[in-house]
């Protein structure tokens, strides 16, 4: 059990709250299109936009995915891959720089499905390629060889993440970037993430609470047996599933509530 206490940060003054989405809203699973929120996520989000400044999704899972699952929850911020796209109170924005290289995308998905084995699961994100190997990890070092030499073949960047490496654009964008935009005009907030990719929001946040003696972050990891990536080292609270996360929200809610 590696859950600890959270800490006595409410939600007073102007607060925000960002979240990933997978391993953070949404338990992990083989096939990435079947994956949907935890039970009490879309409550416990509703209630919190309607009380705290901010609150969004910051995750590598495309808009379009994003919205299907969270467009019931009303003023919700959504950011897609990794900050190139996002819906913000219904304006929708896409990187251009990053819009340049749907092709090279396209480029690599079609070697992808003529070169790697068939265990190997291709996601088309269309402005990002995540080549899958949670059903066959053994396959992991040639799947990272064979994505370092279609980088250096189309141009595209790489990004490693749980079981999966991507093929993104050469776009200087992060979940840091997304979160140091979203953190304009708080005094609070707070980062729930998992994965290698949230790094960059947890440093964006302790950043501000650096430059910003009066902004208050708190960083909450959840872990699981796949974390290698000193998440858990960097957080004020941890959480062992996106269950707990819930249940945070609930006692943050509840707390908040009495003041
Ligand atoms: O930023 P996130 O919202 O956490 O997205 C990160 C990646 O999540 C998905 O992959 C992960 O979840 C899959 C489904 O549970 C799992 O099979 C995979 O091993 C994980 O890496 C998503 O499919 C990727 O596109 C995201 O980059």
């Amino acid at each position: 059990m590696t859950n600890r206490q959270p800490p006595r940060a409410r939600l007073t003054g102007a607060a925000g709250l960002f979240f990933d989405f997978d391993g953070t809203l949404a338990g992990i699973q083989e096939d990435p299109e079947t994956v949907t929120p935890v039970s009490g996520v879309i409550p416990a989000l509703t209630a919190l936009a309607q009380r705290a400044k901010v609150v969004g999704i910051v995750s590598a899972r495309p808009l379009s995915f994003l919205a299907e699952h969270f467009d019931e929850v009303p003023g919700l911020r959504l950011s897609g891959l990794y900050g190139l796209e996002s819906s913000i109170a219904g304006e929708r924005f896409t990187d251009p720089e990053a819009a340049g290289w749907e092709p090279a995308i396209r480029e690599a998905r079609e070697r992808a499905q003529e070169e790697l084995p068939g265990d190997v699961r291709i996601e088309d994100k269309r402005l990002a390629l995540a080549i899958h190997y949670r059903s066959a990890p053994e396959l992991r070092s040639g799947i990272e060889d064979w994505v370092s030499a279609t980088a250096a073949a189309t141009g595209l960047d790489v990004r490693i993440g749980r079981m999966v490496v991507e093929l993104v654009p050469p776009v200087r964008r992060d979940k840091g970037s997304v979160v140091r935009s979203w953190c304009e005009g708080l005094d609070t907030a707070w980062y729930f993430g998992d994965d290698i990719g949230d790094r960059a929001a947890f440093e964006a946040l302790a950043e501000r609470q650096h430059d910003n003696p009066g902004f208050t972050a708190v960083r909450v990891a959840i872990v699981n047996s796949e974390s290698e990536h000193g998440l858990a080292e960097q957080a004020d609270v941890v959480l062992d599933a996106p269950s707990a996360v819930v249940g945070y929200i609930e006692d943050l809610l509840d707390v908040s509530r009495q003041g």
